[in-house]
């Protein structure tokens, strides 16, 4: 059964108090307002993970995600956090391949595969973004682009490791400008990411695949957007530092 979930993106934002009263007040607000079957991830920079880990420990719909993760297992790689670190405190999941990863520290798509690996052998599930850049999409080559994204990383993953993974299709023009997606834009991209991996990996486990959609999401166009069917939520940036809005995309389920 596909999992339906919404996560939140912090990016580099709050303070260690401010990240701890947000998690607190979504905490409340899911544990209130949510009664739809959602998976709802948070994901604070590292330093406060396992801080706000902590906090939401006893709600069983929130779940905790870092940023980011290191290819390599331990060792010598000053500033890097490896996947075993994370899953020590509790994190579940990890954003790999995020663009703004891509561009500011050109991360490539043998290192995200390499990241992938590394996650999933220490039993983290990656959320992998992928994505076109506008003069792409105006080009009318963004069908192409996001397949080659796929093919390059997440093609070489075995069965049993894609079986462990999420995808967030975000447009690169779309994330935190404002411009959103149409929902149709969204639907016919995700419909072809999962004709895509059902190419890769068995039909049924395409079919099972989470596949979410980041780029301006708010409490306004959330649900037209999570109601395509291939659509199975939202990775959110922007609209998850504020816990009413957060909240509110969480509901339009
Ligand atoms: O990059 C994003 C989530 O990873 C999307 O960011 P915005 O929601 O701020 O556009």
């Amino acid at each position: 059964m596909r999992k339906r979930i919404v996560a939140g993106n912090w990016k580099m934002n709050k303070t260690y108090e401010e990240a701890l009263s947000l998690v607190s007040e979504i905490d409340n607000m899911v544990k209130d307002e949510v009664n739809e079957d959602v998976t709802v991830i948070v994901t604070p920079p590292f330093p406060f993970l396992q801080g706000v880990g902590k906090l939401v420990q006893g709600n069983d719909k929130m779940h905790l995600a870092a940023q980011d993760v290191s290819e390599h297992d331990s060792g010598a790689y000053t500033g890097e956090v490896s996947a075993a670190m994370l899953k020590s405190v509790g994190v579940e999941y990890v954003i790999i391949g995020h663009s703004e990863r891509r561009l500011y520290h050109h991360e490539d798509a043998q290192l995200l595969y390499q990241k992938m690996k590394a996650a999933i052998k220490n039993g983290l599930k990656p959320i992998f973004c992928c994505g076109e850049p506008l003069e792409e999409r105006d080009a009318d080559r963004h069908f192409d682009y996001v397949g080659q994204q796929l093919k390059d990383s997440v093609s070489y993953l075995s069965n049993e490791e894609f079986d462990q993974i999420v995808i967030a299709y975000e447009p690169i023009w779309a994330i935190g400008t404002g411009k959103t997606a149409t929902a149709e834009q969204a639907q016919e991209m995700h419909a072809y990411i999962r004709e895509q991996l059902s190419r890769m990996f068995d039909a049924e486990a395409a079919y099972n695949c989470s596949i979410l959609y980041g780029g301006s999401c708010n409490p306004g166009n959330a649900q037209e957007i999570f109601s395509k069917k291939d659509v199975d939520g939202g990775l959110v940036g922007g609209a998850s530092l504020k816990s009413r809005d957060f909240t509110d995309i969480i509901k339009s389920f």
